[in-house]
């Protein structure tokens, strides 16, 4: 099976990495020129992913027609900018493998929704999981969900991407992997503003837990499995993205922990913090849906400008409930 990746950032140059093999190269569209020439001439992607040496079986592009005769592609664009990229894409009736974190602005739509809307003739699967770029390209230890609903395609997609150090599990839930993997970055900004302002270790993993009811109660409502969601993909990935300033969201928590805005935080960066994109439009969806989110509210306020002590006030002093979900 022939692999082609759409988006040269970290994510898409470590899938790259892990697809390529020596007598089956993989070939990465970059939307940088500067980007491809660099991966083509030092095997490195020093703007997305520096210090790591890439395998000589990855090349890249930035011309979307040579995609056009790959038998599946990696979709690595971020959230925001799927739609626009899947529509400039050469080939849209091969298996789109989609691999970006979050939920579309302007109509709540998540990946699937959207890469559907755009090539109606394309099978679809999902690739999340807890999965830091720079440890997946250095060859660390990795397992990942692989939701599709074609089962034959999933097999053939597993079988092609795993690795001893790469296991991807598969399942036929896309929506639940998904979903996992959107809401968790909502729910890492708000554990690293628990850091940031200092509130302890408790109060982070109380952050975790309830933030799990409130993935597990959005994604239930939209049709996700719970099993799904307390796997690789919801779960697994909450707790990673939760722990680690290696997380671009968790990092952007600490600083509005530490009270510096969210525009000051987001300007003149080239890499994406996907929640705080995703954070109003799942706060609308679980309006739409009937669900309490009040951790995605806070995160919500906090990223409009709100103060560290008002908001958290808030969340502290709701009404005592039982715990359940
Ligand atoms: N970095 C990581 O460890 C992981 C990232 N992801 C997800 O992968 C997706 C891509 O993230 P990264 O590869 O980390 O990106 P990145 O932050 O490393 O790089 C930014 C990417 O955005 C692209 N970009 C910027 N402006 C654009 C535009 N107007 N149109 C199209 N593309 C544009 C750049 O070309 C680049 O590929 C996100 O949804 C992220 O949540 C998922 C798992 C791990
Ligand atoms: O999705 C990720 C790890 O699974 C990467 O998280 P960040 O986008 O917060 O860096």
């Amino acid at each position: 099976m022939k692999l082609g990746v759409i988006g040269a950032g970290a994510w898409g140059t470590a899938l790259a990495q892990v697809a390529a093999r020596d007598d089956d190269p993989v070939l990465l569209w970059a939307r940088e020129q500067e980007v491809a020439d660099a991966i083509n001439r030092q095997h490195q992607n020093p703007i997305f992913l520096p210090g790591i040496p890439l395998s000589n079986a990855v090349s890249a592009t930035s011309s979307m027609e040579v995609l056009g005769s790959c038998d599946a592609l990696l979709v690595v664009a971020p959230a925001q900018h799927l739609r626009h990229v899947l529509s400039n894409a050469p080939v849209c009736e091969i298996p789109l493998v989609l691999c970006a974190k979050g939920i579309e602005a302007g109509g709540g739509r998540l990946m699937s929704e959207v890469a559907r809307e755009v090539c109606p003739d394309a099978p679809i699967a999902v690739l999340s999981g807890p999965t830091f770029a720079h440890e997946v390209a250095k060859g660390l230890p990795t397992a990942v969900t692989l939701a599709c609903e074609d089962q034959g395609l999933r097999d053939r997609l597993v079988m092609r991407l795993a690795s001893p150090a790469f296991r991807p599990y598969g399942s036929a839930d896309v929506i639940g992997a998904e979903i996992g993997g959107a809401v968790k970055n909502v729910l890492a900004i708000a554990c690293g503003v628990v850091d940031g302002a200092g509130f302890g270790q408790n109060a982070r993993a109380a952050m975790i837990a309830r933030g799990f009811a409130e993935m597990t109660r959005f994604g239930v409502a939209r049709g996700a499995s719970p099993e799904t969601l307390a796997g690789l993909s919801g779960l697994g990935d909450l707790v990673l993205t939760c722990s680690s300033t290696s997380s671009r969201n968790f990092s952007l928590g600490v600083g509005l922990g530490q009270g510096k805005s969210a525009r000051e935080l987001l300007e003149d960066r080239r890499t994406v913090a996907e929640g705080a994109a995703t954070a109003p439009v799942l706060r609308e969806a679980a309006l739409e849906a009937g669900v309490d989110m009040p951790i995605t509210r806070a995160v919500c306020a906090l990223l409009e400008g709100a103060g560290v002590e008002p908001v958290v006030d808030a969340l502290l002093n709701r009404p005592l409930r039982d715990e359940g979900l």
